[in-house]
């Protein structure tokens, strides 16, 4: 095929209005594809890459297509679907030819490219004067939210957001992209597309979303005209029309929501604590989530994720989730049964959105019908909790729900095709015709055999006989002999020697609908299908209201759930911040060790004059943990589940959780640690209150001893002066434990000596840590017994010449110091020989006598 051909002649017209997908060409039982597509799909599917007449192209059978088209969508591709529309007239010229699909990596609706548990989103963003406006939508679900910031501020909150949403795909408008917010974009797993900005226009986007949700204004959905979140929801509706191609009547409803409406947890605090992706791989394995996660449901998966990524800020909103949470805990038979039935309601959400844009097959919608059986039974189950709150239908909707499922149970096949071209769609009686045209096509043989002895019996021929061939198809073929006995209506067809062949209108009608049965029996049951499937559509409202109400029960009984498996238990709330968590655990450590090594542990910040706790303690003494789990108990309870610690325990709800570990390894973000560190730093002085909670995580250590010190004091006392925030603050500084603020209290990580050994208790106790012990974790760790003498003599002479006051000389390195035979003793004997006796007090003696003795290892 060469490029004049009429067929490439189309095909680069097609590809011209379609340049940043891979087009799928169709042509007969194969797409294709060619030049540049076809190389770097070639490359990518491991398809031999042919030339035809100097062009390069490749193809795949198109039954096999989905396969491809999920591996190149994995590769952040965008597939346009190019079908023949109409086949050449006469068999002259080529078939007219269109796309009919655009696939994306933000769009996609099949449930063979998507993950159950989790949200596909598509996101758009655009400037709007001085707000950044984002936009995001789950094609699958119908889900569409909105939300703007303030420009001088979006670089953080933007990074929060794209966290938090993790979207797909994303549109984002050509003029926004400054390096920060390219550099924020590359950070996203996300395919991102570049709009101009005449795609940018308030009052374009408000048009689309007023045709879209056929209403004159957008106000009954809140938003003035000229909002700034209406802009980059207008763009992503534009894409979402123009790239499906297929009616989007599930899309019914845009939210808008604010930061303040939930607590806020900031990008590096939603990795921090590793919530929904563990800081290792990305994977959610050692994570809450997987903790947490005792769904039973897709919904109730998606709707998870988004309670501990938003959790509550509204006392009254978390006392109802944990009044039902309660519900179900103390219901552990009831709670067992609904766990049975919700694990056979499929993903309703999705399949409604498959029905909306009718792209749903018939084992679709038997699997709606199973799903709304279990929802009557589920509504039936929770009507036996004395609570009117716990419901998932009205008796209204409970009645349309029960109509629908009659509808399906009565006119869909138990076990239905799932193509549209082999019939197997309508069950039996359920429609007349279809069951008719069933009957002939099996029954062809004994219905002709009855039309045979009826003739017989008015025509009084009694050999008369039904026979067929190819040519002239079935026949009555009767001898010469009783030609007389003819009726007129009979037309002749053929003669023969001795006998003559014919047939009858009633004959000719009756091979017509055999021959025609298997053809009309999949036209007919195909448009019957198409019908109820609308009827499923137009009830899209209650559906869709239902599967929410479904996730939410889903939810709150994987709460419950969790709760009995994991000995959780209710927290108290209080909106004047006191928190006191009495025997606290981490729920992600706990689950990783075997039942009881934990070791539990609390806090008390129940008075408003001491907000700032101090921790201090050796390496793998167990700081790192004990902080996290401060945070993810809170963030559990306002998310309202119940949480590892002991009854009784209060939450006071606190606006925002920062969670800072200092100066973890940001090479692939291209910015110094210690800047990043600082860069985090710096936006929580900015943003916290005296209501959030602050974790840090030993801060400060990015940079040299004195830098560090100093910037984690200033921090400390800004925290504790400006902010009052409860603060958990650890640190290898010790020297912090002598900051003597008032609103600070020490904090530190028991540890044990014996003969040298170290045994870290893992209990936090009040006051400072006299020791950090990092040369002994070195040594536990392997480092050479060499280097771990060397290290603590160095250690002896620090710590003596700080308690000096004086200059720090760093005693020189003996040869025999690298060898493993080097003696801890001859390094003490120096320091003794070198020591000025007169000049230490009786304290400064002592403690030399301690590092020496800790040198020698006891
Ligand atoms: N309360 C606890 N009960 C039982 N095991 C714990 C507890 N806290 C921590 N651990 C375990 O101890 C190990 C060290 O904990 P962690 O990382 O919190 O220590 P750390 O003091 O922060 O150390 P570093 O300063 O080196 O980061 C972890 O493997 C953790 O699983």
């Amino acid at each position: 095929m060469s490029e004049n051909t009429p067929m490439m002649k189309q095909y680069l017209s097609i590809k011209e209005k379609n340049r940043d997908s891979v087009l799928f060409f169709r042509m007969g039982d194969f797409y294709e594809m060619f030049k540049s597509d076809a190389v770097e799909v070639s490359r990518l599917l491991n398809l031999t890459l042919t030339k035809r007449h100097g062009i390069p192209m490749c193809g795949i059978p198109y039954h096999a297509s989905q396969n491809y088209i999920g591996r190149l969508l994995k590769a952040g591709k965008k597939i346009a679907i190019c079908e023949q529309i109409s086949l050449p007239k006469g068999g002259k010229g080529i078939a007219e030819r269109d796309v009919v699909e655009i696939i994306t990596p933000g769009t996609v609706i099949d449930e063979d490219f998507l993950d159950k548990g989790s949200n596909n989103y598509l996101a758009a963003l655009g400037r709007s004067g001085k707000e950044l406006s984002i936009a995001y939508i789950d094609l699958s679900t119908g889900e569409f939210l909105t939300t703007k910031i303030g420009w001088t501020e979006k670089n953080e909150k933007l990074k929060k957001e794209l966290m938090r949403i993790s979207p797909r795909e994303i549109i984002v408008q050509e003029s926004m992209l400054d390096d920060q917010i390219d550099r924020i974009l590359s950070q996203t797993q996300a395919v991102i597309n570049r709009y101009p900005d005449w795609s940018y226009d308030i009052d374009s986007s408000r048009l689309k979303l007023e045709r879209h949700f056929k209403v004159a204004s957008m106000k009954g959905f809140g938003f003035s005209d000229n909002d700034a979140e209406l802009l980059s929801a207008g763009v992503i509706i534009e894409y979402v029309e123009d790239t499906s191609k297929s009616l989007l009547s599930h899309i019914r409803h845009l939210a808008s929501y604010r930061e303040q409406d939930f607590v806020s947890l900031d990008e590096a605090t939603q990795k921090n604590l590793e919530i929904i992706r563990n800081m290792q791989d990305n994977s959610s394995s050692f994570t809450l989530i997987d903790v947490l996660d005792y769904t039973r449901t897709a919904m109730g998966a998606r709707k998870l994720k988004h309670w501990l990524l938003k959790p509550l800020n509204n006392k009254i909103e978390i006392d109802y989730r944990l009044d039902k949470v309660s519900l179900l805990y103390k219901e552990q038979a009831l709670l067992s049964d609904l766990r049975d039935l919700l694990g056979g309601i499929l993903d309703l959400e999705r399949l409604s959105a498959r029905i909306a844009m009718e792209k749903a097959h018939a084992k679709d919608l038997i699997a709606v019908k199973q799903s709304l059986l279990n929802m009557m039974e589920v509504e039936a189950l929770l009507q036996q909790i004395p609570d009117d709150d716990i419901s998932i239908l009205s008796a209204e909707g409970m009645k349309e729900i029960s109509s629908l499922y009659e509808l399906l149970d009565v006119s869909i096949m138990e076990d239905p095709s799932i193509l549209f071209t082999e019939g197997r769609l309508i069950r039996q009686g359920y429609d007349e015709k279809v069951d008719n045209l069933r009957n002939i096509k099996k029954n062809s043989r004994s219905i002709l055999d009855e039309y045979l002895q009826n003739e017989k019996d008015s025509t009084g021929i009694g050999n008369l006989k039904i026979k067929y061939n190819k040519i002239i198809g079935y026949f009555f073929e009767i001898s010469k002999g009783q030609l007389s006995q003819v009726p007129e209506h009979y037309i002749r067809r053929q003669s023969l020697v001795n006998a003559e062949r014919f047939t009858t209108d009633k004959l000719i009608s009756l091979e017509t609908e055999i021959n025609n049965s298997s053809e009309k029996i999949i036209e007919i049951e195909k448009e019957i299908f198409f019908g109820i499937r609308k009827q499923v559509g137009e009830k899209l409202d209650i559906l869709l209201e239902v599967c929410s109400e479904i996730a939410e029960i889903d939810c709150l009984q994987s709460f419950a759930y969790g709760a009995t498996i994991r000995g959780y238990t209710r927290p108290v709330l209080n909106e004047s911040g006191r928190i006191y968590i009495s025997e606290g655990r981490h729920p992600v450590v706990e689950a990783h060790l075997p039942a009881g090594e934990f070791v539990a542990n609390g806090i008390d910040f129940t008075s408003d004059d001491k907000s700032f706790a101090l921790i201090t303690g050796p390496n793998m003494a167990g700081k790192s943990t004990y902080l996290r789990q401060i945070a993810l108990i809170v963030l559990m309870a306002q998310s309202g589940s119940f949480i590892p610690a002991a009854s009784g325990s209060e939450i006071g709800i606190v606006d925002k959780i920062f969670c800072r570990v200092g100066a973890s390894d940001n090479l692939a973000r291209g910015e110094s640690t210690f800047l990043v560190e600082m860069n985090e730093t710096a936006n929580i002085l900015r943003t916290a209150t005296k209501d959030s909670l602050i974790i840090m995580d030993e801060v400060g250590r990015g940079t040299s001893t004195n830098d560090g010190l100093s910037i984690a004091w200033g921090v400390s006392e800004f925290l504790m002066e400006d902010i009052g925030a409860k603060t958990l603050f650890a640190t290898h500084y010790h020297e912090l434990c002598h900051m003597n603020h008032k609103k600070m209290f020490n904090l530190s990580m028991d540890v044990r000596e014996n003969k040298g050994e170290i045994l870290f208790l893992k209990r936090v106790k009040e006051g400072p840590s006299n020791n950090s012990y990092g040369i002994h974790v070195a040594g536990l760790a392997g480092l050479p017994h060499s280097i771990i003498s060397r290290s603590r003599s160095i250690l002896a002479y620090l710590e003596s010449r700080l308690n000096d006051g004086g200059e720090i000389q760093i005693p020189e390195k003996k040869q025999e110091q690298d060898s493993f035979l080097f003696d801890d003793s001859e390094v003490i004997v120096d320091e003794i020989r070198g020591m000025d006796i007169n000049n230490m007090t009786p304290l400064e003696a002592l403690n030399k006598l301690d590092s020496w003795k800790k040198i020698l290892g006891n």
